[in-house]
Order: C-alpha cells, then sequence, then structure tokens
C-alpha cells in the first residue's frame, strides 16, 4: 500500500518539470507495437505505474522493452508478437490496454481482451472502438469479461463516433493505418495528445490527414516501422503544478517545451493567478485571494475532466461559490466526500456540484477513490493546517512521476510511504 502523508502551509517556489503526457504515451506503446521490424525509442516517457504497467502487457504478447527510467527513455522491439491475450490481471489495471488492440489485430489476427481498467468515473463504455473495427470488417465477439476481436485484412471504411472519444480516435486511426484503402472518422477527438500520436504515426509511415479538424482521413499503408519520438509534455500534471503554486501563494517556473494551458490556464487567471510566458517557461503566480469560479467540463478546447477535481480543490480555497458541471463522465465527484472531510462545502447534484468556499481545510486520513481526485487531495493537504495522509497513492503514481520528489524540491512538506498492507 502506498500513501501520500502532507504536511500543508508551506508555499510552492521554484522550477517544476513538467513529465511527458500519460494519454499520450499510452497509446504511442500501442502504436510502436504496429512496426513489424526495428526498435521504436520514445523519450520524454513519464516514470509511472500506467507505463510500468504498459510495459509488461507488451512483454506478455511478446514484445521486447526496455524501460530506462533515468533516461525517461522506452525502446521497443516488437518484431516477435507471439500471444495475442491481453492478460486481466494487467490489462485490468490500466485504460491504456485498450490501445493495444490495432497492432494485435494486425501484427496476430485477433485480440483477446481480458479486460481494460482504468479510473472508476462511471460509465466508460468501449461501443465506438468495437464498432469501428467492426465497419473496418473485423468480428468482434463480446463475452460477458472477454471480447474477443478478429480480422483477417482490415478494409477501409467510413466511420462516425457519436462523441469525439480520446482512445476510441487512437484505436481506430491506428487500425485504419494498416487497413487497405481509405477510411474516413468523423466526430474524431481534437486533443493534442491525439495529434502527438497522428505525429509518431506519420513518422512511422502512415498517411493521415485532418488531424485536430474533427474529420480524419487514413490513407491505409502496408507496412509501418519503427522510430523515434519525444512524448509530448503533460498539460494534466502543468495544470496541477500551476493549481499548486495558486492555492499556496507560491510562485513557479513551469518548463515542459510547448507547454500550453489553454483554457485551464484562462479559467485559473480568471480566479487571479497570474501567468507569464518567458521564452520556454510558463511562470505561474498568485499574491492575493482567490475568486470563485464556473467549470464545464468538455472535449478539447473544452476545460479537460481530468483537471475537473483538482479545480474543485482550488474552488474550496476560492473567496465565493463556485459551479461545476461534469459532462464527460456519469461518475466523477468522488473527491467531493473526501474534500468535505477536510473541511469542504462541496454539494453535489447529479452531473453539478456547488463548492462555497472559502472554508479553512483541516488535514485529516483520505482516499483516492481515482487518479485525479487523489492528485486534488495532495492539493488540499497542501493548503491545509495540519498532517493529511491520503490513500491509496498508487492510483495517483498511475499518472503522475516522482510527485513527492518534485513537489518537495519546491518546498513542499510531502512523503511518499510503502507499507505492507
Ligand atoms: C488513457 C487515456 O487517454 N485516458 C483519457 C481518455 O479516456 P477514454 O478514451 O477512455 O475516454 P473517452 O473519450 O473514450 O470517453 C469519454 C466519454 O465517452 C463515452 N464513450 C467513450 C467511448 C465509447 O466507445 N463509448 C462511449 O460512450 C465514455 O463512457 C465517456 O463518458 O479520455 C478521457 C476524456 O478526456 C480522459 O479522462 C482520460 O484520461
Ligand atoms: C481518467 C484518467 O485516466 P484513465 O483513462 O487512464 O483511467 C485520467 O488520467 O484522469
Amino acid at each position: 500500500m502506498v500513501r501520500y502523508r502532507v504536511r500543508g502551509g508551506n508555499a510552492l517556489r521554484g522550477t517544476a518539470f513538467i513529465q511527458g503526457a500519460k494519454n499520450a504515451v499510452l497509446p504511442m506503446i500501442g502504436a510502436a507495437l504496429l512496426a513489424a521490424k526495428g526498435r521504436t525509442v520514445l523519450r520524454n516517457v513519464p516514470i509511472i505505474e500506467d507505463v510500468r504497467r504498459a510495459v509488461e502487457l507488451a512483454e506478455a504478447i511478446g514484445a521486447y522493452v526496455e524501460l530506462h527510467e533515468s533516461e525517461r527513455t522506452l525502446v521497443i522491439d516488437a518484431s516477435r508478437l507471439s500471444s495475442p491475450v491481453l492478460p486481466a490481471e494487467i490489462a485490468r489495471r490500466f485504460r491504456g490496454s485498450v490501445l493495444f488492440t490495432p497492432a494485435l489485430l494486425h501484427r496476430l489476427g485477433e485480440a483477446i481482451v481480458e479486460g481494460v481498467g482504468g479510473c472508476n468515473l462511471g460509465s466508460r463504455n468501449l461501443d465506438f472502438h468495437y464498432l469501428g473495427y467492426k465497419r473496418l470488417g473485423a468480428i468482434v465477439d463480446e463475452g460477458e469479461t472477454v471480447i474477443h476481436v478478429k480480422a483477417s485484412g482490415l478494409t477501409g471504411a467510413t466511420l462516425y463516433l457519436d462523441t469525439p472519444s480520446h482512445t476510441g480516435t487512437e484505436n481506430l486511426i491506428m487500425a485504419a493505418s494498416l487497413a487497405k484503402g481509405t477510411t474516413v472518422i468523423e466526430n474524431a477527438a481534437l486533443e493534442p495528445e491525439v495529434l502527438d500520436v497522428i505525429d509518431i504515426l506519420t513518422k512511422m509511415g502512415a498517411r493521415i490527414s485532418g488531424g485536430g479538424t474533427g474529420f480524419i482521413t487514413v490513407e491505409g499503408v502496408d507496412e509501418l516501422h519503427a522510430v523515434e519520438h519525444t512524448v509530448m509534455p503533460d498539460r494534466l500534471d502543468a495544470g496541477v503544478f500551476a493549481m499548486a503554486a495558486a492555492i499556496t501563494g507560491g510562485e513557479l517556473s513551469l518548463v515542459g517545451t510547448g507547454l500550453d494551458l489553454g483554457v485551464v490556464r484562462y479559467k485559473l487567471e480568471q480566479m487571479g493567478v497570474e501567468f507569464s510566458r518567458q521564452g520556454a517557461v510558463l511562470h505561474v503566480r498568485c499574491e492575493g485571494p482567490l475568486r470563485p469560479i464556473n467549470i464545464i467540463t468538455d472535449t478539447y478546447p473544452g476545460f479537460a475532466t481530468d483537471l475537473q477535481s483538482p479545480m474543485m480543490t482550488v474552488a474550496a480555497l476560492a473567496d465565493g461559490t463556485s459551479y461545476i458541471h461534469e459532462r464527460i463522465f456519469d461518475g466523477r465527484f468522488a473527491l467531493a466526500g473526501e474534500l468535505n472531510k477536510m473541511g469542504a462545502n462541496v454539494e453535489v447534484k447529479g452531473s453539478r456540484a456547488v463548492v462555497r468556499g472559502r472554508t479553512p481545510l483541516t488535514g485529516t486520513q483520505v482516499t483516492a477513490h481515482d487518479l485525479r481526485s487523489g492528485i486534488a487531495l495532495v492539493l488540499a493537504a497542501l493548503a491545509a493546517e495540519g498532517e493529511t495522509v491520503i490513500e491509496s497513492g498508487y492510483l495517483i503514481d498511475r499518472g503522475h512521476a516522482h510527485l513527492a520528489a518534485r513537489m518537495r524540491a519546491l518546498g513542499a512538506d510531502i512523503t511518499r510511504e510503502i507499507s505492507e498492507r
């Protein structure tokens, strides 16, 4: 059992190094498995638990993988894939496991998905993925727990997503890249991580156009080759560090090439947080009291649902009433009860939450129900009086690399502990 112990009250100051993006590296590992020859090199890899699980899963299906942690580099040789089975004990521990199916379909003609994990956020359907595979010519047999997808060669088709699913778009682009002929994906996701995945696939030889427009066209090619690619910075990690500066009255320089916080920056600015770009560095500081805010989560370029929980913590520390409307997931307010244990006043009604600030927060024992509620509790703990213990730290480690060390370097009093339990 991993737990984080935080004593609040210290302002965070200094230079925060933003990790590579979890939601870009996972599909890139899936993409690397499409190359039948050679070794793929991924740089700026975040050393997070989801990446460790992805390495284990790639090894389970026969890939040779080296994770060089201090170099933040992955080397993947997928020339000898041998098993189509994504075993439950690994696949159920992270969402990114679903991104291995296109490679298995193309390389081995079938994928046996024994489970897909990820944060517990309510419904997390995969119907767009499987309907898309079917339209490309696959046979999908959905059992109670195991899904069996088979295809002896896919053929391009016109695909439509009811909503622009992030991993759904990535999976269908990967499946279409080695299909025969042309595929058009309508209502495709616009997230920057999806564009980074298109970037690596293009380097690998894929022919993809329309990324970022919502209409993606893929001309299938016969093979994709191994390349080197640097993973984009993690805008969620960056958002969390910006919020940490804001709620502790601190001042941070965020380092991560090309970092763009988009709407999250504008919302924090409305709350009184100051940002300034100094060349490649994004500077963030906050001196005065925070103002309340309204948030509506949406697909990119809207406010990212993954930063909704951290923003709830910031709202709890603002002077006045904030309103949050969660539109992507139907069960993403598990944080509210935990924040209230610390003294916040958050009321949830369906997909909306009202946060009445500012109430003083006091440290106590709290539970991370998912990755982002976990990091939101770390933020709350940084601003709380006394000591907060957050379990399970594993969920936080799924998405944030070396969190305690990075925050300690900025003046936070935070430790990561491992116990037998
Ligand atoms: C590994 C990864 O990249 N995870 C991200 C990805 O998850 P993920 O790709 O799973 O999220 P999706 O964009 O697919 O899901 C968003 C919504 O669409 C619904 N839906 C999705 C697919 C489908 O086939 N049918 C369906 O109904 C889901 O139930 C959910 O309510 O995007 C989410 C939304 O930005 C982020 O919170 C996750 O961090
Ligand atoms: C929901 C998230 O992740 P996953 O899709 O990997 O569960 C997240 O990163 O907040």
